[in-house]
Formats: C-alpha cells, sequence, structure tokens
C-alpha cells in the first residue's frame, strides 16, 4: 500500500473496451495524487480485493468498471466492519452503468475519476438478497425476478453492440423465446401478496439494462427500496408496453403495481431466474424459489 486510494479496475468491461482507457487514467490519477491499482483477473476477484482493501486500510476504493463491477465491490466492502469500511469512488467504463448513471457519475471517465478525488461523501443504502439456501448477497442498483433476468442473461450473448442496443435485442429474443409468468405469495412490508407475475423489480437505483427506468422516483439515501411487478400480460401487449418502461411511465398501467419497501418476503410457485445488478444470481437452470429482500440503510460512503 504506498496511497490512501485502490483503484479496482475491470479490463474487460463493456467486452474489453474498457482496457485501453486504463492507460490514459494512470495518468490522470498520477496527476491528482496518486492510487494503487489492482486488475481483476476472474469473475469476483473485484469482491475479494475489496475486501482485502478495508483490512490493508486504504481510505477509498474506486470501483472502475460497469455495474457488476461495482456489485462485487460493495459485496467486499459490506463484509468490513463500518468503522473501517473504506469510501467508495465509481469511475464508469462498463456498458449500461446504470448505477452510476442513477448517481449523476459523469459519463466521461476522466471526469467521473476528477470527482472522486473532488467529491463530497454521501451515505447512501445498498440491500441484501437471501435465498432459501441461505445465500446473502449485498447489491446497489436492481435486482429483477423473470422477465428482466432473462433479458440480463440473453443480453450475454448479443457481442457485437454497445449498451443499451444489446439490451434491446435481448428484450426481443426475451419476448419470443421466455414467456414464463410465476406466482408470488409472502408479504411487502408485513402486507399480504399474491400474485401471477411476468417479471417482480426490486430497485436501490431508477435504471437497468442501459435505460430503462423502472423506478423514476427512487432516492438512494432515503431508507426504503422501490418496486416495480408486473402482471401477467398477453406477448403482444408486452411490445406496447416497453416505451412506458423506457421513459418512467408505467406505474399507470393497470397491470403494473409500484410501491416502497424496506423488507419484502416471497415465495413463487416456479424457480426464479434472478440478476442482481446485472450479475446472474439464479440463472435459467435455477432451483431458487424463497427469497428474502431488504434494505440496508446509510451502508456506504459513496463519493459524489
Ligand atoms: N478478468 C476477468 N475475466 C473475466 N470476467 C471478469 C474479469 N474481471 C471481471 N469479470 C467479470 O466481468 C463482468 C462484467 O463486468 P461489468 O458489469 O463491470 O461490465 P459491463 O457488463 O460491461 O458493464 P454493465 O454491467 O454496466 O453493463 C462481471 O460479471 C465480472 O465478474
Amino acid at each position: 500500500m504506498t496511497h490512501e486510494t485502490l483503484i479496482i479496475f475491470n479490463p474487460i468491461a463493456n467486452l474489453g473496451r474498457a482496457w485501453p482507457v486504463a492507460s490514459t487514467l494512470r495518468r490522470v490519477a498520477d496527476e491528482l495524487g496518486g492510487a494503487d491499482w489492482s486488475g481483476t483477473v476472474y469473475p469476483g476477484h473485484a469482491s475479494e480485493i475489496a475486501t482485502k482493501a478495508g483490512e490493508q486500510g486504504y481510505k477509498r476504493v474506486i470501483a472502475m468498471g460497469g455495474d457488476g463491477t461495482i456489485h462485487e465491490v460493495i459485496n467486499g466492502l459490506m463484509s468490513i466492519p463500518s468503522a473501517s469500511r473504506p469510501q467508495l469512488g465509481i469511475v464508469p467504463v462498463g456498458s449500461g452503468n446504470d448505477f452510476a448513471g442513477t448517481m449523476g457519475i459523469p459519463r466521461n471517465s476522466e471526469e467521473a475519476l476528477r470527482k472522486v478525488y473532488s467529491g463530497t461523501p454521501r451515505m447512501i443504502d445498498v440491500a441484501s438478497v437471501k435465498d432459501d439456501a441461505g445465500r446473502v448477497e449485498y447489491w446497489m442498483n436492481t435486482l429483477g425476478m423473470g422477465f428482466d433476468s432473462a433479458v440480463n442473461f440473453h443480453s450475454r450473448e448479443v457481442l457485437v453492440f454497445q449498451g443499451f442496443m444489446i439490451y434491446f435485442l435481448a428484450v426481443f429474443r426475451t419476448m419470443v423465446e421466455n414467456y414464463h409468468p410465476f406466482r408470488i405469495t409472502g408479504t411487502i412490508d408485513g402486507e399480504p401478496v399474491d400474485q401471477e407475475t411476468l417479471m417482480f423489480t426490486v430497485c436501490n437505483g431508477r435504471r437497468e439494462g442501459g435505460g430503462f427506468l423502472l423506478a423514476p422516483d427512487a432516492v438512494q439515501d432515503d431508507g426504503v427500496l422501490n418496486y416495480t411487478l408486473v402482471g401477467v400480460i398477453p406477448r403482444l401487449a408486452m411490445f406496447s408496453a416497453i416505451p412506458h418502461f423506457l421513459k418512467g411511465t408505467h406505474a399507470g398501467l393497470n397491470y403494473v403495481k409500484t410501491g416502497t419497501f424496506k423488507k419484502i418476503e416471497i415465495k413463487s410457485n416456479k424457480p426464479l431466474w434472478i440478476h442482481a445488478d446485472g450479475e446472474i444470481f439464479a440463472g435459467f437452470t435455477s432451483h431458487v424459489t424463497e427469497l428474502s429482500l431488504e434494505v440496508v440503510p446509510k451502508a456506504i460512503e459513496l463519493i459524489l
């Protein structure tokens, strides 16, 4: 440890386009006071590096990548006691960068890096998810069950486009291949829920999939999370719903329920496909049928 800042850099973010950005940013970081750098070598590595950063006494950790990198870094930071948890900075070099977008972090990576060195820390909420096998993960942007998870899984196979276009193509594939209603029962903040569902997305951030505005009113330090639940509609009607989710005007649709919560406990009659911040929590071969979701208020000090 030679600096008080550690940059955790994902070289394969944005399909490898992040890699050349690092050499430019290295010079900028040096000019701003310097940082130690650590590149990720395999999935999950960012989480391990962030955990170690706490033990090593770093004052701040910069997640340089997309939402998946921030997700891993946050899981590492949450394993550190809050008193010694480093601050978090974000330099978006991923493809969707939805959480950075929500937080108003500049899309330009050099500008974002400069902001980390000159910005103000603000405590933000994160959230936890626990499945029926007792597996716990933290997430900071969105966690989706059903339709948007299938979109996320398919988006990994679209290799020729960038950003939002990847997700847009994946949406059409999902409509054709994965019409998969499921029934959820359980409670939202103690209130019973029993609902045939196509998609159930819980949000701390406002958008996912490079621009789908699922929770336009979400606030990241209000101690509550938002949800958007899409009931069962015919496949064709889904086409007309897309513009609403892009603009964030879906709350008025009669098959959509939205609201806020602190804790959700649900069971599904079918295994749930789940993404957490765009990372696969339970894929197409999922066995997860029970889930508990909870806000962790003001858990991370994010430099903005
Ligand atoms: N060296 C590596 N080799 C393979 N995978 C890696 C490596 N380092 C990180 N990863 C994985 O890369 C994946 C994608 O990272 P990330 O989400 O940051 O970028 P992105 O998908 O381009 O951006 P976004 O999620 O904002 O669309 C993550 O699942 C992470 O675990």
